[in-house]
């Protein structure tokens, strides 16, 4: 039986862009518009999509890092946008985010030790004789050693740092952690150094992980689920391997079209995508995929689809687009190729 641990509801995340004389909101960048997903317990699910789809705006919501501007986010059954600021700063106990660059976020004056004690401070989780103590032992669980604890940051490799970065989401033993681009500043052996560790810490400590990648290497790595979101909006998800296997959206099956394949034998689709990814300022009306989709009929230009199951596919395997399964079955011409 699985159990909700996060539950987004109609989220939109609409920034005003101000202008003129008088700084007037003169529009909003939709950066995220209308997005409902749910994650369980103890699993990976992440959300992948180009630049500036909303996924780093989707996991600084849910830590209420930028305020959205509607929606709710259900977690363990309480609505976070409901808390009141002393609650909410309570609740990150549980919600903890690592980002791309841990240098800027790691104080350079600060010790690794230092930077760990002063988050199990905030929280309030280990009393103050107890806490060296600690910090030695989250050091060695992320695969560094005791003597550590007193070196500065610039004294660390990226990857080494990006391991203080996780101690320090551990710290306060979270349930939930977001790893925003986590592993995409590093080189890719030690990208996989580092999502290895995470897999294991997960399986040790119970976590469940929202994963914000560009890279579908290393969402292919990592994930048992996976969004694609394009343009502000959930295009599809779905199970990875049936993501992988028999992805049902246009955008999505362009994605990994991309790919290069191995096996010479296997017959691959090609889809190349025209024009450039619109503007969250204005995104186009009905489908936002239908200005640069080879299948796009006049109902695309009007008519938002909703996230539905294809027929046929997998259960839990959803894609918002009007013509999944005539695309699935051959039946629709492209215009282009
Ligand atoms: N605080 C903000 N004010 C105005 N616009 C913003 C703000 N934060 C993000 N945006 C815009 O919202 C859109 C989505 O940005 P977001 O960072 O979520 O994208 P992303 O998918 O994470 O891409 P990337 O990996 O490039 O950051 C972009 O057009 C971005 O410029």
């Amino acid at each position: 039986m699985k159990t909700e641990l996060l539950n987004v509801k109609h989220l939109k995340q609409h920034f005003p862009i101000k202008g003129g004389f008088l700084g007037r909101i003169v529009n909003h960048v939709k950066a995220v518009d209308d997005i409902s997903f749910t994650i369980y317990e103890g699993e990976t699910v992440s959300i992948v999509g180009e630049s500036g789809c909303g996924k780093s705006t989707t996991g600084r919501a849910i830590m209420r890092l930028d305020e959205p501007t509607s929606g709710e986010i259900i977690f363990e059954g309480s609505n976070l946008l409901a808390l009141n600021k002393r609650q909410m700063n309570k609740k990150r106990k549980d919600l903890q985010i690592i980002f791309q660059d841990p240098y800027a976020s790691l104080n350079p004056r600060q010790t690794a030790g230092e930077i760990l004690e002063e988050a199990m401070e905030i929280q309030n989780v280990v009393p103050k004789s107890k806490r060296r103590h600690r910090v030695i032992e989250l050091l060695e669980t992320v695969g560094l050693a005791a003597y550590q604890a007193d070196r500065y940051p610039h004294e660390f490799s990226g990857g080494q740092r990006q391991r203080i970065g996780i101690a320090r989401a551990l710290s306060v033993n979270p349930k939930l952690i977001i790893c925003d681009e986590a592993v995409s500043a590093l080189d890719v052996s030690i990208q996989a150094q580092v999502l290895n560790l995470l897999k294991r810490l997960q399986r040790e400590f119970k976590l469940t992980y929202l994963f914000i990648s560009h890279d579908l290497g290393v969402v292919r790595h990592i994930s048992d689920r996976i969004i694609v979101m394009y343009v502000g909006r959930i295009v599809e998800v779905a199970d990875k391997t049936s993501l992988f296997e028999h992805p049902q959206h246009p955008y999505t099956r362009a994605l990994l079209s991309a790919i290069p394949v191995l096996d010479p034998d296997r017959k691959k689709e090609r889809i190349i995508l025209k024009g450039d990814v619109p503007s969250p300022i204005d995104p186009p009306p009905g489908c936002v995929f239908h200005t640069r989709c080879p299948y796009a009929t006049d109902r695309c230009k009007e008519e938002i689809p909703q996230l539905r199951t294809a027929e046929g596919a997998a259960g839990g395997h959803q894609a918002a687009c009007h013509y999944m399964e005539e695309i699935q079955n051959g039946s629709m011409e492209r215009a282009y190729s």
